[in-house]
């Protein structure tokens, strides 16, 4: 968040009204081949309404195969996921009215339009305005056009960009592009949030404020599941986590229980710096 803007209160969600701890997403069996290789194998999890889930696991783990299974990007060779109790259909567009959102690890925005125009764009998957309304501007057109405007300023508020309204996204600095995605995401009335490492790239400050952003989330009654390679945030962050080796869950646990795991650790041996949780001389 621009250290500039004052947090403001947090914008109401459907979410906030669903019994807390109640299994959200259920991923049963998941498994995902291209061609000799099974990317992800037979993968189990589960999140629950209001908890911050964490999937962790080496380059190649299959973490992002495994998001794109969730959100209708790939269609698993086998295995099923169940949201909100409904079998979730392999279209992306039907995921997110389902009521899962995601960002993605590399940054997915309309470079040519403005902030508060991207975000429109994730509220208008959940407008009634059809070609008709849009065409001939009927009154349910600029009724809708208003009200989206609003909520998606109400977003960019929330995740610290009232301020960059009119901004385009390419102009945005690299940390606001990150939280632009999120209110993106936000505007479909999700859920469930998915995160595909959202502090890559980001300075310690800019980490922190992204977890800080995470957890206010979270205080809005939603979901989220997010995939992080630093560990110290992972592990502060995460109520459970759930590490992915070659595809398949090797441990699954509190933040506490995975942490200290010494499968977890081995699993990550060729990659120890990956597992740095921060000593006392860490630099953040
Ligand atoms: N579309 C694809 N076609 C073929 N192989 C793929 C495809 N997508 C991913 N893979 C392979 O599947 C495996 C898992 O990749 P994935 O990107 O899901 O891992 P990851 O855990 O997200 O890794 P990272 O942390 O490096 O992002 C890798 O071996 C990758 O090369």
């Amino acid at each position: 968040m621009s250290s500039t803007e004052p947090v403001v209160d947090g914008p109401a969600f459907e979410a906030a009204a669903d019994e807390k701890g109640r299994v959200l997403l259920d991923a049963r069996a998941v498994t995902m081949r291209f061609g000799g290789l099974t990317a992800v194998n037979e993968v189990d999890l589960q999140v629950h309404t209001g908890e911050i889930m964490g999937l962790i696991g080496p380059n190649g783990a299959g973490k992002t195969t495994f998001f794109n299974c969730l959100t209708g990007l790939y269609q698993p060779t086998s295995g099923q996921v169940t949201f909100n109790g409904a079998i979730l259909p392999p279209k992306p567009r039907k995921v997110v009215k389902a009521g899962m959102a995601r960002t993605f690890q590399n940054i997915r925005l309309f470079h040519n339009m403005t902030a508060i125009e991207n975000v429109m764009v994730g509220a208008y998957s959940r407008t009634k305005t059809n070609a008709l309304d849009a065409v001939f501007r009927l009154p349910r057109h600029h009724r809708e056009e208003r009200e989206t405007r609003a909520r998606a300023q109400e977003l960019l508020d929330f995740v610290g960009l009232g301020k960059a309204t009119d901004r385009l996204s390419r102009n945005l600095p690299y940390g606001d592009q990150r939280r632009l995605e999120i209110a993106r995401a936000l505007a479909t009335e999700p859920k469930l949030l998915l995160l595909d490492e959202p502090t890559a790239g980001m300075n310690p400050q800019e980490t922190r404020q992204a977890e800080e952003l995470i957890f206010r989330i979270r205080d809005l009654g939603l979901a989220i599941l997010v995939i992080e390679h630093d560990m110290r945030f992972i592990f502060n962050l995460c109520d459970r986590v759930c590490c992915l080796v070659r595809g398949k869950v090797l441990v699954e646990g509190t933040a506490h229980e995975v942490q200290s795991d010494p499968r977890v650790i081995e699993a990550y041996i060729g990659n120890p710096e990956m597992l740095d949780l921060g000593g006392e001389d860490s630099d953040a």
